[in-house]
């Protein structure tokens, strides 16, 4: 089917405002240049499509190193080999006259492009750049994008056509567009919308309108093998039409309740957006040409091999869902409750998925707190059928059921909850379902009623699949949860699409490609999230504990003494009081679940782990929440993702998972939502506590990689001003920073023998870890406590019996009385 124009008219309109605007700069340029509608490139006569080809070279096209210039490149010199040898040098492309007017210069060799954001015409060039690439980076002055195949397919499916998507990068390059890119996008696009995956009677089908498509799929040696015998049908399937639009400006495509006294037609014509591309489309879908549909049935099991398959030989899978024409399964009764309104960034990212009037699968990103939820429900109320809902936690899937209710009129029984403990099913011939990953892909027998629902789910063809925070769930999870539930499509959120792993590539093939990633910085502009003062904070070690640190080869020790560096912990103490003052709620994030607990019983707070009940977490939540004289709550990694703690305004981090990117985007996340972002001049803070000269540095760099590249700065403090000054300032004594140091080893080494009861916060003590032989020097004094070290034994029942015993001494008497009145002030 080919692409429609017209349903890209909101990025073209971007693109026509561009020209106009361009031509309204002073400088150089030409109106032909940048407003002309006599394009020099992009007519679809002059891009070179290729004809009839086979599968091999189709394999071949598939990289960009396929149409690397053949330009001769200058001579070799000494400076030559900082742009590979002459390899990355790209004078040969010629600057326009007017280039200092045209705002992204594009890497020949990487399809990388960068945008000065800082031109006069960097907001339309965004617009366009967000649906035809890959956002990497967006700080300040310079944004980074990408072109690739999904990128572009995903600018396909939403209607440009690769001669706008050539002529309007070439009208904002400052030169003129490689002729690598131009082959590329041509090509990567050519194949597109050929080939659909789709279900029907719970069954897969390749399909195609092109019967030579299928006859060349067919003959391809690993999808041919995967066709089921004897399968093949024709159909005739009707055109796009218009999803409906109900003359709501901020609609995109959702049918909405009205309020009883409006009905739709009351709605005035201009209140309708010329550049909402869902409009567009409603205006363009007139044309209801019917087409033949060729098919065959593939197995549950081959879908992954073909899809991936697919996507090698460059014709990539589409999986749409024509719900509008899809009469055999029951339709929804839910809506979007009158008062409901979504918000632009929300509305944008629906029309990527709903961009041509049907529902593609992929992945929406928008950073924590923007409202993924209402995004996946709006989603829900457009396709108006059974909607299967999978979350991470029992917690969440609740938290789902209710935010439906809040923002939909769904009735309470079409919507219900599978969990360990709740499994009910709805009563209608068709509602929605919210589950957790777990539940659906267990292993192993089952209870009998959690069988039973399993059968519910797994027996009926379901609209829509909502994946919340995709990034978490590992690949093979998603595998299961797909050969197991049959959904026409489906929809990833996420903030963080991201993975240390490199996994994340599995999920274009597995779910979707992504369609749509929002700029942090332009939201916290907007005050949909809170804007943060990011700081590093650099907190030198003390004498005894560098020593300690320099001496010792073991990693857990090592971690254990950077992040209890008393220092840390004074600067911990001096900031919380420093932002209690301010009438600040303050979070203090550890990973480490042993320095969790004893800076928090140092310093009098309450702590969350994943040992505590759930009663004390509520009232310790609660107290945070509620009570104003809580005002600092210390959490482990099990706060990292999906707590709605709105009144949090502070965060502060003295231990966290290696260099994960990830990690630190979810915990800043937490303060993102901050109640009073909108207030007159607000800031929410986030400090990440380091100990100097440490490995601790180097994994903090790597931590902030993400939020760097979403625009925010990291200052650093060298020095906490008047801290030293501090009254009650902890371990302000060198004997007392020199006991704090035997305990750390000592608690170091009796924690290593003993299993730990939070091995799943803990990340230095991870069960099963294995046990080395470890050799440290030392002195004789050392050995026999002189000098602060403390005696170990390695044996674990005699480290156990060591601490019991120690228990009785002075320090540890003193110790534990400390923290037994710590923690009588906290539950105060
Ligand atoms: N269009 C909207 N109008 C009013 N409030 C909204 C809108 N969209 C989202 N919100 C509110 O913003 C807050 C954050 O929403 P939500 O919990 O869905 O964020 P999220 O993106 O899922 O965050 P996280 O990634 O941290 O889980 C909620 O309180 C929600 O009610």
């Amino acid at each position: 089917m080919p692409p429609k124009r017209k349903a890209a008219s909101a990025v073209q309109g971007a693109v026509k405002s561009g020209r106009a605007s361009a031509a309204s700069t002073p400088g150089p340029a030409t109106p032909r240049d940048l407003d002309s509608d006599d394009d020099d490139f992009g007519s679809p006569g002059q891009v070179d499509l290729p004809a009839e080809e086979d599968i091999q070279s189709a394999v071949d096209r598939f990289s960009l190193a396929h149409y690397q210039d053949q330009t001769v490149r200058g001579p070799v010199d000494a400076a030559s080999r900082h742009f590979g040898n002459g390899r990355r040098d790209f004078s040969y492309l010629n600057l326009k006259p007017d280039h200092k007017d045209r705002p992204i210069w594009i890497d020949p060799q990487r399809g990388r492009i960068i945008l000065e954001n800082f031109s006069a015409l960097a907001e339309t060039a965004k617009d366009f750049l967000i649906t035809v690439a890959e956002p990497l980076s967006r700080p300040t002055f310079l944004h980074e994008y990408s072109l690739t195949t999904h990128s572009l397919y995903a600018a396909i499916s939403v209607g440009l056509q690769a001669s706008d998507i050539i002529a309007t990068l070439d009208r904002f390059s400052k030169t003129e567009l490689p002729s690598s890119i131009r082959a590329f996008i041509a090509n990567s696009t050519s194949a597109y919308g050929k080939v659909k995956l789709v279900i029907k009677n719970t069954k897969y089908y390749v399909e195609s309108s092109d019967p030579e498509v299928l006859q060349k799929l067919l003959k391809d040696p690993v999808i041919g093998p995967c066709r089921v015998q004897g399968t093949d049908i024709t159909t005739t399937t009707s055109n796009m039409q218009s999803v409906v639009i109900p003359g709501t400006s901020n609609a995109a495509g959702v049918q909405q309740v009205k309020p009883s006294d409006k009905s739709q037609e009351d709605v005035p014509p201009e209140q309708a957006q010329p550049e909402n591309a869902m409009q567009a489309l409603r205006e363009d879908d007139d044309d209801d040409n019917s087409e033949a549909v060729h098919a065959f049935e593939i197995p549950d099991s081959a879908v992954e091999t073909v899809q991936k398959r697919c996507l090698t030989i460059q014709f990539p899978i589409l999986e749409e869902y024509d719900f509008r024409n899809d009469d055999r399964n029951a339709n929804l009764e839910i809506d979007l409750k009158p008062n409901t309104q979504i918000r632009s960034y929300q509305e944008k990212s629906l029309s990527k998925m709903f961009g041509n009037g049907r529902a593609k699968s992929g992945i929406i990103v928008l950073p924590c707190g923007a409202g993924k939820t209402l995004v996946g429900i709006t989603a829900a109320c457009t396709i108006k059928k059974g909607c299967i809902v999978l979350c991470t936690s029992t917690m969440s899937a609740h938290q789902w059921r209710q935010e439906f209710l809040k923002w939909s009129n769904i009735h309470p029984k079409d919507i219900t909850v599978f969990t360990a403990e709740k499994k009910d099913k709805f009563e209608g011939n068709t509602g929605i379902i919210v589950t957790t990953y777990p539940m659906v892909t267990q292993s192993g027998k089952r209870a009998y009623d959690s069988q039973k629902m399993m059968d519910f789910l797994t027996s009926r063809e379901w609209g829509l699949m909502l994946l919340d925070e995709v990034h978490v769930v590992p690949a093979n999870i998603f595998r299961k949860v797909s050969s197991h539930i049959k959904s026409h499509s489906k929809l990833g959120l996420t903030a963080t699409l991201l993975r240390e792993d490199d996994k994340i590539g599995d999920l274009n093939f597995l779910i979707g490609p992504k369609l749509y990633e929002a700029n942090w910085m332009e939201l916290s502009e907007q005050g949909h999230i809170a804007k943060v003062q990011c700081a590093e904070v650099w907190c030198p070690m003390t004498t005894e504990f560098y020593d300690e640190y320099l001496r010792t080869n073991d990693r857990g020790l090592k971690a254990n003494l950077y992040i209890m560096n008393p220092r840390k912990i004074q600067a911990c103490q001096f900031l919380i009081n420093y932002h209690e003052q301010r009438g600040d709620k303050i979070i203090v994030f550890s990973d480490n679940v042993y320095a969790l607990k004893e800076v928090a019983l140092a310093l009098g707070k309450a702590y969350i782990c994943g040992a505590t009940g759930n009663n004390e977490r509520i009232r310790i939540l609660e107290n945070f929440m509620y009570n104003p004289n809580i005002k600092t709550v210390f959490l482990s990694k099990i706060g990292d993702t999906s707590l709605d703690l709105p009144e949090a305004t502070c965060l502060i981090q003295i231990s966290s998972h290696y260099g994960s990117r990830r990690q630190e985007a979810q915990r800043l996340g937490r303060i993102l939502r901050a109640k009073r972002r909108n207030d007159e001049g607000f800031n929410a803070f986030f400090y990440s506590l380091v100990s100097k000269d440490t490995t601790e540095m180097y994994y903090s760099t790597k931590r902030q990689a993400f939020l760097v590249d979403q625009g925010y700065s990291f200052k650093v403090i060298t020095q906490l001003a008047g801290m030293e000054q501090m009254e009650g300032l902890v371990f302000n004594s060198a004997q007392l920073r020199r006991e704090l140091l035997q305990k750390v080893i000592v608690d170091t080494e009796a924690k290593r023998g003993m299993d730990d009861e939070d091995a799943t916060d803990d990340l230095f003590y991870a069960k099963g870890r294995k046990r080395g032989v470890r050799r440290t020097a030392g002195t004789l004094g050392e050995l026999s406590g002189g000098q602060d070290m403390a005696y170990i034994e390695q044996r674990k029942s005699a480290n156990k019996s060591l601490k019991k015993n120690n228990k009785q001494s002075d320090f540890f008497k003193k110790h534990y009385r400390d923290i037994a009145r710590n923690k009588a002030n906290a539950q105060q």
